[in-house]
């Protein structure tokens, strides 16, 4: 008998944690989104969430959705999934995986066939049926990349900071 745990957490537990975890890093006051890319070895490469460029302050530009063009947040915010690639600096991403809390926008899904991304693994899908996250889907189809959705296994992890 070797005595090892039963109770660990699986592969997708671990990096869709991690992913919700780093989106609790975002200042968005509406949608708080977490990007985690793992090797095919099951190592985590890099990660993201989403908020303003560096240097572009928190406080100096606007969180507001509603409003003119260069008064809302639309057009400073960088997306979780593209940080998560932006912030790789190791090399290749080819073959990788993506656990994301959000289903992609076209334009990350743009950047994570690029990056040579390879299976898609998402959360919620709140923007489902609207022509981005369709135009979205029909790209990732097209490029091959192997799309699912995240299924919950109803664990609950409390973690003191
Ligand atoms: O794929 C995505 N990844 C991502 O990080 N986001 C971010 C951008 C915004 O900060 C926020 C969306 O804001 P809202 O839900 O209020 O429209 O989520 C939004 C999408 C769109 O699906
Ligand atoms: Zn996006």
């Amino acid at each position: 008998m070797s005595g090892k745990r039963t109770d660990y957490i699986s592969w997708d537990e671990y990096f869709m944690g991690v992913a919700t975890l780093s989106g609790m890093r975002s200042k968005d006051p509406n949608t708080q989104v977490g990007a985690c890319i793992v090797s095919e070895e099951h190592k985590i490469l890099s990660m993201g969430y989403n908020g303003f460029p560096t240097g572009c302050s928190d406080d100096d530009f606007p969180w507001a959705r509603e409003g003119e063009p260069l008064e809302n947040k639309y057009f400073y915010t960088t997306h979780s999934e593209l940080n998560a690639i932006l912030n790789y600096r190791g090399g290749s991403l080819e073959g990788a995986t993506m656990y994301v809390t959000l289903f992609p926008c076209n334009e990350c899904a743009k950047a994570i066939i690029q990056a040579g991304i390879k299976r898609l693994v998402y959360d919620s899908d709140k923007y489902n049926g609207t022509p981005s996250t369709i135009a979205s889907r029909k790209m990732l189809s097209a490029a091959g990349v192997d799309i699912q959705k995240y299924e919950h296994t109803g664990r609950t992890v409390t973690i003191q900071l």
